[in-house]
């Protein structure tokens, strides 16, 4: 049987003046489980989802599933890969529903009853329901994150790419969303990739992370394994330390910054 999950080797990307990430080797990222990306701001988060989804420059060997997406056609691509950018393009006069909809039919979805009801049970799902006839350009920062999230899971990917989701979410929504993610990227058997900022979501809800700084990984693994003081240190440049909270979820603590290297 072929590998399953996401394998790169020398994987570049980057834009035409810029190289951002120069021969990325990451082992296979599991089926079934959200991968955590993290790093600081300009590393190459962003960059990476985009090349991945064939979306910006990229060379080198990309295996899904036992296929590598670098040889096959865009259209191809597109449906087995999603990428959700951090936010929603503007100016599109479409209700939340319509816009669901033609997500679902642009992956191939039918225009029947159980398609229909899909798309309803996911607004119920996300807590959007009542916002099906809205405008999506009338919609709150955090509302358009919820919609843009309906289209990407309708869409069904092997691969589904998340670039900072709940950056305008509320604490109660996060949570929820992680939940939602997790559940459906179990049941699909699919694998997500998500760029968080916050670690302790990361430590909470990812199974397996990536860490980068300045296009290079630096760790990966679990994220307890990755999310320690060392990389704390040598990433973010915080000094930061682990506890377990009364339930037993790790949590970073961060202390302050490191002192300022001189000469
Ligand atoms: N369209 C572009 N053209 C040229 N350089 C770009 C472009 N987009 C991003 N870059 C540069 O590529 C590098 C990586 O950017 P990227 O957006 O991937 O970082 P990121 O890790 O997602 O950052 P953040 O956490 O701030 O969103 C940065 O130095 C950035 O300035």
């Amino acid at each position: 049987m072929s590998e399953q999950g996401l394998r790169l080797r020398d994987f570049s990307a980057g834009y035409r003046k810029q190289p951002v990430l120069e021969n990325l080797q990451v082992s296979p990222l599991p089926p079934g489980k959200i991968t955590v990306l993290l790093g600081p701001n300009g590393c190459g988060k962003s960059t990476l989802l985009r090349a991945l989804a064939g979306l910006g420059k990229g060379h080198g060997e990309v295996w899904l599933n036992g296929n590598d997406l670098m040889k096959q056609p865009f259209a191809q691509r597109a449906e087995r890969v999603v990428y959700l950018p951090q936010s929603l393009p503007a100016g599109v006069h479409l209700h939340v529903l319509e816009s669901i909809i033609v997500a679902q039919r642009a992956s191939g979805g039918r225009l029947s009853t159980a398609a229909q009801q899909e798309v309803l049970a996911l607004l119920e799902q996300l807590g959007i329901a009542h916002l099906a006839m809205r405008y999506l350009d009338e919609l709150s920062g955090g509302q358009k994150q919820l919609v843009g999230l309906a289209q990407s899971l309708i869409r069904r990917p092997q691969l589904l790419l998340l670039d900072e989701p709940l950056s305008a979410l509320d604490l109660n929504y996060q949570f929820h969303v992680m939940d939602l993610v997790r559940r459906e990227t179990a049941a699909r058997n699919m694998i997500t990739v998500v760029v968080v900022h916050d670690i302790n979501i990361a430590l909470r809800h990812g199974d397996h992370a990536l860490m980068l700084k300045q296009g290079k990984l630096i760790a990966e693994g679990a994220p307890e394994r990755v999310i320690v003081p060392e990389t704390l240190a040598s990433v973010y440049g915080v000094k930061g330390r682990i506890e377990r909270c009364s339930q037993g979820t790790p949590q970073v603590i961060i202390d302050g910054l490191m002192p300022a290297r001189l000469g």
